[in-house]
């Protein structure tokens, strides 16, 4: 592992944004077509990553958009944290949402073909993407909510946890967990370390060690989902969830996020 961070940290991000030309306005599948309403002003579509902001609310949405399973590939995390940074880098932005173009899947996690026959150069790059997705989603100034329309294991689940507060549709289809345990590897410390300051330690401990996949109503009673609500009310309800949270006095619900203040 330490070879992998060594070799990753000799990554730069802006050179991968300038090999991927992640800005096409032009680019992704044709059969995703960006949701405006009339009063938003402006969206941007890199070929997995959509953003709609508008500009009247502050809220954008952040819509995955990497067939079949939205899987965590290398250009995928690229494109995520450029697309997050440059909401970050907007001083009108102050809320992003976070859900799936895809029907039944938030994302499938961490993208296995990544991990398997690469060089160890690759596996680098790849594990310092990995992070930085976390890092930025994870340490954002703005609220984040994220709109779970699907399942969402493994590094899907890390994705939710990372934002301030999840919506998941009440679909028992859906599961949500930390199952890398099941799959014969030991989640990474920080991925524990944000699942224990979600659900609790003893909640944690059980989840982890027994590779835990959730329904909605149990990833509810968990602690891991903060709300169910029917499918088709998901991306509203984390709408008018985040305009509650901005609706807080003097930015406090940005202020008093522990993990991006120390007062
Ligand atoms: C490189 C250095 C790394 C160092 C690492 C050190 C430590 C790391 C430790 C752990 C980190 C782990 C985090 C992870 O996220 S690991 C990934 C875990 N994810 C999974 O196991 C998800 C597996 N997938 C599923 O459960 C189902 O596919 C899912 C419920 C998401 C969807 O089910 P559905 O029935 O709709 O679809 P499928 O037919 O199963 O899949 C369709 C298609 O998609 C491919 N696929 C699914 N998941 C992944 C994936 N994670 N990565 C890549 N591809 C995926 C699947 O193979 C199918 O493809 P095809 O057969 O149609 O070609």
């Amino acid at each position: 592992m330490a070879t992998l961070l060594k070799h990753s940290a000799k990554y730069a991000l802006s050179g991968r944004l300038a090999r991927l030309g992640v800005h096409s306005r032009h680019g992704g599948l044709q059969c995703l077509q960006p949701r405006l309403l009339p009063h938003q002003r402006s969206a941007s579509t890199s070929s997995k990553i959509l953003v709609e902001m508008d500009d009247s609310t502050g809220i954008a949405v952040l819509t995955m958009k990497n067939p079949p399973v939205n899987s965590l590939s290398l250009d995928f995390l690229t494109e995520f944290s450029i697309s997050l940074e440059k909401l970050e880098l907007d001083r009108g932005c102050r809320g992003v949402i976070l859900t799936s173009a895809l029907p039944k899947i938030f994302s499938a996690g961490l993208d296995i073909m990544e991990m398997y026959g690469k060089s160890p150069e690759h596996c680098g790059e790849f594990w310092k993407a990995v992070q930085e997705m976390w890092l930025r989603l994870y340490g954002s100034s703005m609220i984040t909510i994220a709109a779970i329309n699907g399942s969402s294991p493994a590094g899907g689940c890390l994705m939710a946890l990372a934002c301030d507060y999840r919506i998941m549709a009440e679909n028992p289809k859906y599961s949500i967990g930390l199952n890398e345990t099941q799959l014969g590897i030991v989640a990474p410390f920080w991925f524990k370390d944000t699942l224990v300051n979600t659900v609790g330690n003893r909640a944690a401990e059980l989840s982890l060690q027994l590779g835990l996949l959730y329904s909605a109503p149990d990833a509810l009673r968990t602690g891991l989902v903060d709300l169910l609500v029917p499918e088709d009310k998901v991306l509203s309800t984390a709408s008018q969830t985040m305009t509650q949270w901005l609706a807080i006095p003097g930015e406090n619900a940005i202020g008093s996020n522990p993990r991006v203040s120390s007062s």
